[in-house]
């Protein structure tokens, strides 16, 4: 059977093989050899130190869900990206998958001039390609989805990576799939709650998986986060971040939102040092 996820990707295989007739790779690479270096996203998720600091926020742009449809109408993700960083988001996140996500490079474009805090190509990376486009773009990080790679691959692509001076969110859903993302040496390990292979949310994942994760990679909960108790959940099952899209863009005061996350992870952390969880 067809999973969802081979689904998205033979799509985003079609669409990138029209880009690379249009933009044959050594032209791309010249591009990519031109943009500004990236900035450090293991740093500004906080990666690095023997104590976990405070709870970061990355802030999705999010125009469309295969699994909600249309989530809200981001006329302009500019100043969207601009809330975000205002309200003291750590990382904004742009969603580039079109057929079922409604992103583009047109709007990581867009995010990447009116923030200067690290930026996120979110897409379902599966040709080198790929992120040597994320580069030529501006992003200063890419995601790499475990169950979409062999582990050829998944070594190759994070080191192309951190060739290129970006940083990759190594995202995994399952033990063997932290184990595999542990042996190549990623420093950004995200576990999704979200089953990309049926769209199901089960937020105890997070817990049930984050203590694979030996100590040295940032961890972030990606996917689910309703309101700041989802906030605390995972804050205080260890993660260093959370990955938001959907609640951020469908509330109408984003910025006051972040703060209200960064304020209840901080809390969470807080509580864990004292012991008085
Ligand atoms: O909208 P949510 O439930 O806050 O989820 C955000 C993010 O985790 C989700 O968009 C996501 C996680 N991993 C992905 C991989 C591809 C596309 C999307 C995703």
């Amino acid at each position: 059977m067809v999973t969802v996820l081979q689904d998205i990707i033979a799509g985003v295989r079609e669409d990138l093989d029209a880009r690379r007739r249009t933009l044959p790779l050594e032209e791309l690479k010249v591009r990519a050899a031109a943009a500004p270096r990236a900035l450090d996203g293991f740093a500004a998720l906080g990666g690095g130190r023997d104590e976990r600091p405070d709870l970061r926020v990355i802030a999705e742009v999010k125009r469309r869900s295969p699994s909600k449809g249309e989530l809200a109408g981001i006329a302009d993700p500019a100043a969207l990206a601009g809330r975000y960083a205002g309200g003291g988001a750590s990382v904004i996140s742009v969603l580039t998958e079109e057929r079922r996500f409604g992103g583009s490079l047109a709007d990581l474009d867009a995010v990447r001039a009116a923030v200067d805090i690290p930026v996120l190509r979110k897409d379902f990376t599966c040709d080198p390609y790929m992120i040597w486009e994320a580069r030529a773009h501006g992003a200063d990080l890419v995601l790499l989805i475990v169950a979409a790679l062999d582990d050829g691959e998944l070594r190759d692509y994070l080191a192309l990576t951190h060739e290129l001076g970006m940083d990759a969110i190594v995202e995994t859903h399952t033990a063997g799939e932290i184990a595999r993302a542990v042996a190549v040496g990623a420093r950004i390990i995200g576990i999704n709650v979200r089953n990309l292979k049926t769209l199901a949310v089960d937020r105890s994942t997070f817990a049930a998986l984050a203590g694979n994760i030996p100590a040295g990679p940032v961890v972030i909960a990606e996917s689910g986060v309703r309101d700041a108790g989802d906030v605390r959940h995972y804050a205080g099952h260890g993660a260093n971040a959370v990955l938001v899209g959907e609640a951020l863009v469908r509330d109408a005061t984003p910025r006051e939102r972040i703060t209200e996350f960064r304020q209840a992870g901080a809390e969470a952390i807080a509580a864990l040092r004292l012991g008085t969880h």
